[in-house]
């Protein structure tokens, strides 16, 4: 808690803490409101009230509610503008974090992650600090106010409800422990039948296929009925905490009416003392007995600022260069290693050395699981290599800053993204500035114009998010308009692996064609028969460059690629090499 405080600006302290006080305000004037009609009933039944006196009790009331509903509004008006400007420090702080992160940041998990944070966690931290906070923050000054109220009025007695409450705080604590134990088990069932169900229903095409297989089922039943026992342990746990915490506020305040009673008996105390002792009593113990709300308030507001954080803390990329971006794109990889896990060592790519010249296309060739993808990923800097240079023009890319490296550089990927809106506003994300003949242009050049002039309003049909209603081929045509419009040096390109039909492949191949034409292209090739006229091919096996050349040269060399060639027919993934390698092996010894 006190980390999360002091993270709040001077600002919003300087706001919750006069939302605290008009919040006690409102507490302090409905204490001295039930003093006043106190007073006045004893008034009545002593007969101290006559008419000419009964105004000023009824004038000192109405200043009492006047004060009330102003001090509500008051504190309603305080802490909404604390709440708002913590919201929008957050967020904002938030959008200025995200901004620094690689692209590695944002897989799809961290996406729904940091949407999860921005939505729901920003607001818990509005609604709890700024609103419930400042009101549990009242109460407890209200709290500290009337018990020091009523140690001045008769101590001994006070001291009896002090330990009362002792009593019942120490039972809380206690149960406590217990209460977190059982809720963490429950919590990591809640998770485990989650997972379950996930899984089911994702499997559910192939469960329906396997009739007879009741296994997910059986698994899914049984985390259902361990959450079940979970979530009633938890339940009875949190039921015997609470029900032994206000046993022992009730027994306080017993204590302090038999208490007093026993005072009033042996002229200790007056009877007006004792009554108003009782009812502050009950107004002091207010707090207490909303400790379980603020201890859910408190656990809810302590996971959000632990997501919250979590963000705000993830490591950024460094970027600190200050170069401008050369004027060639031929790429240099020079003894590239890198490792995702350091710590295990196992390196994803080792000691790779590779020339891209500028203009010409390179294919990146492998099984699955070889390094293609993460070789981009660093010439992208999702990650920084642990050894090595990667250069562009013969400029590390260290020292290009991270936005100037990104706009010289555009990625076509299998999966393209596009947003809802035209499809004009869709090719605009490529170069606001292009006007209406650049954006046709290139929809002609990625060989999607005729196809957007046949939808209802051509240039204006509004697609779904993702691309909803037009097909992979065309959607990846549409991305490459985009990357055309872009105009960078170099393209990323990762080549589909989806079944595209014949007519959009050709097409989809035209397209790439026209955007590769002066561009320094790096494919990662799934289809070989689609990189074959690459300049150069680099076939990767194990994180380590096993061949490089044209296509020729490798067939001719007979090793991997030449394997790979032979079985693509198949779904080169998952051919087993070793068997392929084999079979091109004997052929080659075969024909010689
Ligand atoms: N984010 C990651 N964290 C840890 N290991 C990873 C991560 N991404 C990839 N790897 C590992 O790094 C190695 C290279 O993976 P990479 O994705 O670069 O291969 P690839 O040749 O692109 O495979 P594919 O053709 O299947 O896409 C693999 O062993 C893979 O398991």
């Amino acid at each position: 808690m006190l980390a999360l405080l002091r993270s709040l600006q001077a600002r919003e302290l300087r706001l919750m803490t006069g939302a605290i006080i008009t919040f006690s305000i409102i507490d302090l004037a409905g204490a001295a409101a039930i003093f006043t009609l106190l007073y006045m009933v004893f008034g009545v039944v002593n007969g101290t009230i006559t008419h000419n006196t009964i105004g000023s009790y009824w004038l000192g009331l109405a200043v009492l509610l006047f004060i009330q509903a102003g001090a509500t509004t008051l504190g309603d008006l305080i802490s909404h503008e604390a709440g708002y400007s913590l919201v929008g420090r957050l967020r904002e702080s938030i959008a200025l974090r995200l901004q620094q992160f690689s692209l590695a940041f944002y897989t799809k998990e961290q996406l729904g992650e940091v949407s999860s944070v921005v939505h729901k966690d920003v607001d818990t931290m509005e609604m709890v600090v700024a609103h419930l906070w400042t009101r549990m923050f009242a109460n407890i000054l209200v709290s500290i106010i009337l018990g020091s109220y009523l140690f001045y009025t008769h101590w001994q007695l006070a001291l009896v409800m002090a330990a009362g409450v002792s009593l019942a705080l120490a039972v809380l604590i206690a149960g406590t422990r217990r209460r977190q134990q059982a809720h963490a088990v429950n919590r990591a069932d809640n998770i485990v039948m989650l997972g379950y169900f996930l899984e089911f229903v994702k499997g559910m095409p192939i469960l329906k296929s396997y009739k007879k297989n009741d296994l997910l089922q059986r698994r899914l039943n049984a985390a259902v009925k361990q959450f079940e026992l979970s979530s009633t342990r938890l339940a009875n746990a949190v039921a015997l905490v609470l029900g032994h915490y206000f046993g022992w506020l009730e027994i306080s305040l017993a204590l302090v009416v038999t208490g007093g009673a026993y005072f009033v008996l042996g002229n200790e105390l007056t009877v007006v003392e004792f009554i108003l002792f009782v009812v502050m009593s009950k107004e002091f113990l207010k707090p207490f007995f909303a400790a379980e709300s603020y201890y859910l308030n408190y656990i809810v507001v302590t996971n959000s600022y632990q997501r919250i954080q979590r963000i705000m803390t993830s490591p950024v990329l460094p970027d600190t260069g200050s170069k401008g971006f050369p004027a060639s794109s031929d790429i240099t990889f020079e003894n590239i290693s890198f490792a995702y896990d350091r710590q295990n060592n196992r390196e994803a790519l080792s000691k790779i050395n590779i020339s891209l010249p500028a203009g010409s296309m390179t294919a990146l060739v492998g099984p699955s699981g070889s390094g293609k993808t993460t070789l981009t990923n660093l010439l992208l800097r999702f990650y920084d290599p642990d050894d090595g240079h990667i250069r562009i023009g013969g400029v590390d890319i260290r020292d290009i800053p991270y936005d100037t490296l990104l706009s010289h550089i555009t990625v076509v990927m299998q999966d393209t993204f596009l947003f809802s809106g035209a499809i004009y506003e869709n090719l605009l994300m490529g170069n606001q500035e292009a006007i209406e003949t650049q954006v046709i242009i290139a929809a002609q050049q990625a060989m999607i114009h005729e196809e957007i002039m046949a939808l209802p309003a051509d240039y204006n049909t509004v697609i779904g998010e993702g691309g909803a209603g037009l097909s992979g081929g065309q959607r990846q045509r549409l991305a490459i308009a985009r990357a055309i419009l872009k105009g960078a040096e170099i393209i990323i390109l990762d080549e589909a692996t989806s079944n595209i039909d014949p007519i959009n492949e050709h097409c989809i191949q035209q397209a790439i064609s026209n955007l590769a034409r002066n561009r320094t292209v790096l494919v990662i090739a799934h289809h070989l028969r689609t990189i074959k006229n690459a300049d150069q091919i680099i076939v990767l096996e194990n994180g380590v460059v096993v061949e490089a050349g044209n296509h020729t040269t490798l067939l001719g060399n007979g090793q991997l690629y030449a394997a790979l060639w032979n079985a693509q027919g198949r779904d080169i993934k998952n051919i087993n090499l070793e068997n392929s390698r084999r079979m091109d092996l004997s052929k080659q010894g075969s024909t010689a």
